[in-house]
Order: C-alpha cells, then structure tokens, then sequence
C-alpha cells in the first residue's frame, strides 16, 4: 500500500533568542560542509575556535528584534504555509528546517506516522546553491538511507524560472510597490563566489557576463545567473526600465569574497548618488526572517537615511499569501503524479 505526503523544507532558527541557543543553531548551521566549505580542521578552527565566540551574543540581540509571541518568524511563516496548503490537498503536509528544529527527520517521522511512504520535498529555495538546495536534499537523503531506507523521495527543483513563480511574485511587488520610488533595489542573500565555480560542472561560469547570457549550460547550478534571471523575468512583467532597477547579494559572512555588489555598500551610498526614494525586495527568501526583517528592513534602513536616502520602502516576502500557496500546491502536485510514472 502506497501513501504520498509532503515535507516543506526551510533554513531553521535558534529554538529561542537565548545565546546558548543561538550558538548551538550557528554551531550545526556553520559546521555544514556546505556552508563553510573548508576542511574539517579549518572549518572548526573558524566556527568553534572564533565565529562561536563572538556571533551569538550579537545574533541573540538581533533574533530579539524579530521574535513573535508565536517564535521565529521563519518557522512561523513555514507552519503558516503547511496549514494553508494541507486546506487545499488530500496528503498529509509537514515541516522540517534543515538546522535545528522541526528537523528534517521529525518531519518525515511525522509522515512516516500517518502512513506516508512516498515523500515529496520542497526546499522552499527558489534558486539553487550548495548552501541550500544541495545541502538540504544531502541531508534528507542520509535521514532516509539512515533511518527510513524503505521510503521514496522526490525532490522538488529550484524554481526560480517557473512562469507561475515568476508572476506570483511580480504581482505581489506590483501590489507592494509605493507609487512614487526612484529605484527597486532587489537584495539576494549572497554566497562566496568559490561556491559558485564549485559548483559549476561545466567549468564555464565567469561570474561575469556569462552569468546574464542566455542558454549557458553552467545556468542550472549558478545561484548569481538565477537571481538575475528572476529579477529580469519580473522587471519584464512590472514593465519597469532597467536604469531603475538594481541587484545586490546581502549577509556576507568572513573574509572571503562574496558576490558582489554588496548590499550595505550600496545602501550607504545611493543617496548621494540621487536615490531618494527607495523600494526593495529580497526574492532569495519566500519567507521573511531575520535576513529580512532585521538586516534590511531595520539594519538597511538606516544604512540607507545615513548615506544621504529619504523613502526606504521594504516589501515583504511571498510568506502565506494565498497566490503563492497555489505556486506551492501545483508545484508539489507536479512531484506527487511523477510517482505514477517510475
Ligand atoms: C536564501 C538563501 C540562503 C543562502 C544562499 C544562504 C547562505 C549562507 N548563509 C550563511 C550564514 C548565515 N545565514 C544566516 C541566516 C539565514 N540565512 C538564510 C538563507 C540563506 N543563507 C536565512 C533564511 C536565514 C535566516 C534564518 C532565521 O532564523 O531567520 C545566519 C544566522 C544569522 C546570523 O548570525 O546572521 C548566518 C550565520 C552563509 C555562511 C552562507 C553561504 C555560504
Ligand atoms: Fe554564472
Ligand atoms: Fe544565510
């Protein structure tokens, strides 16, 4: 007897705002291969020996910022989500995050529960990286083969170039958009540029003008081409000029070197440059948390009025809106058949 379910997948918070939470969340999040991608060694000299030392205090107080009554909004918006879309399927729908908890393996003992042994998993990611997409699906993987080995998995891809992704969120901008703005900022999370020629298995991606070509065959594992094709395909939609519209890559993290430009530099210095009226959006993200709702809109805010801004307008992520719970729900309806078909 077959039975389908579904696991939404998102990043994960500290369990509380707490520092030994914070730390313990940063410790699994940073000692992942995928993330900090260096050799055991170093990798642990870096996180244990000094990240771990000094980034949990200061994340604590910036989780404070953001905390609801209800938690972490990440988490919360994800559990809003699930509810939403377990109103409009007949399978049963869970959460994991891929640090900290729910885990991903709760989530699929809970499936597991109800009598679940086909499993689609979303990595709630638009666009691919190693930090992300990949780790995730590593991750469910060693939790199936571990401890579950007679269950199927089908993993939902990056979606990043759906049309019914795509004009869910240019209608939501649309929606969101103040009236009058000089520029629509677009702030990805960034990642190391190294993940990015790590991951390429054509060995083609310059991180330059090939990233913007058409049809590279690199295009499928590189996060910068994704993010700009998502911001091409949804100026396209809104119809806005190119002149008006700039892409940035948020929350870099050490001393290696992040794609750039970086969001915060261009903050402190687009008002001088004339940019008085600014909206923004953070499309890397389909949930806001913490990257969202503390580094831009508080932390971005005010990087922006210092360097001479007036108008800083954030819009919100896709969160629970009901258009794109439709996006969620076909996309996990197009997994859930391909199991008919092996
Ligand atoms: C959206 C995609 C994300 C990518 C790509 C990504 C890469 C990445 N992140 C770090 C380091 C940190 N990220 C942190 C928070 C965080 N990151 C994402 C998403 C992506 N990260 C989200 C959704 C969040 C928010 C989590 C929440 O609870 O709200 C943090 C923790 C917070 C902090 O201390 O600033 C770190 C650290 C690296 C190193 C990386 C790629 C290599
Ligand atoms: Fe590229
Ligand atoms: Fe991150």
């Amino acid at each position: 007897m077959y039975m389908k379910g579904i696991l939404l997948v998102n990043l994960g918070s500290p369990r509380s705002t707490s520092v030994p939470d914070v730390r313990e969340y940063l410790d699994e999040f940073l000692m992942d291969e995928k993330v900090i991608d260096y050799r055991w060694f170093f990798r642990a000299l870096l996180v244990q020996g000094i990240i771990l030392n000094t980034r949990p205090a200061k994340s604590a107080e910036a989780y404070k910022t953001v905390w609801t009554d209800e938690g972490s909004p990440l988490i919360v918006i994800t559990q809003k989500i699930q509810k939403k879309l377990q109103k409009l399927v007949d399978v049963p729908v869970e959460i994991g995050m891929r640090y900290a908890q729910p885990s991903i393996e709760a989530g699929i003992q809970k499936l597991v529960e109800q009598g679940v042994t086909e499993i689609v998993l979303f990595p709630l990611y638009p666009q691919y990286a190693m930090s992300t997409t990949e780790t995730v699906i590593e991750k469910a993987e060693e939790v199936r083969k571990k401890k579950f080995p007679r269950i199927k998995i089908n993993y939902i891809q990056p979606f990043y170039n759906r049309e019914i992704y795509i004009d869910c969120l240019a209608e939501s901008i649309r929606e969101k958009l103040p009236e009058n703005f000089d520029a629509l900022q677009f702030s990805y999370h960034g990642v190391p540029e190294r993940h990015i020629y790590k991951t390429d298995p054509t060995n083609t991606c310059n991180l330059n003008d090939c990233c913007s070509r058409e049809n590279n065959p690199s295009h499928q594992f590189c996060y910068r081409h994704q993010c700009f094709d998502v911001t091409n395909s949804v100026i396209k939609k809104l119809g806005l000029p190119k002149e008006k519209v700039m892409v940035t890559f948020q929350s870099r993290l050490g001393k290696d070197k992040w794609m750039e430009p970086y969001t915060d530099e261009t903050l402190e210095t687009i008002g001088k440059k004339g940019i008085k009226n600014l909206a923004i959006v953070c499309p890397a993200f389909v949930s806001d948390c913490l990257e969202t709702l503390e580094e831009i809109s508080v932390e971005g805010k005010h990087q922006f009025e210092h360097g001479g801004g007036e108008n800083f307008h954030y819009i919100p992520c896709l969160n629970d809106e009901d258009r794109w719970i439709d996006v969620v729900k076909t996309l996990c309806e197009e997994k859930l058949n391909e199991f008919y078909l092996v």
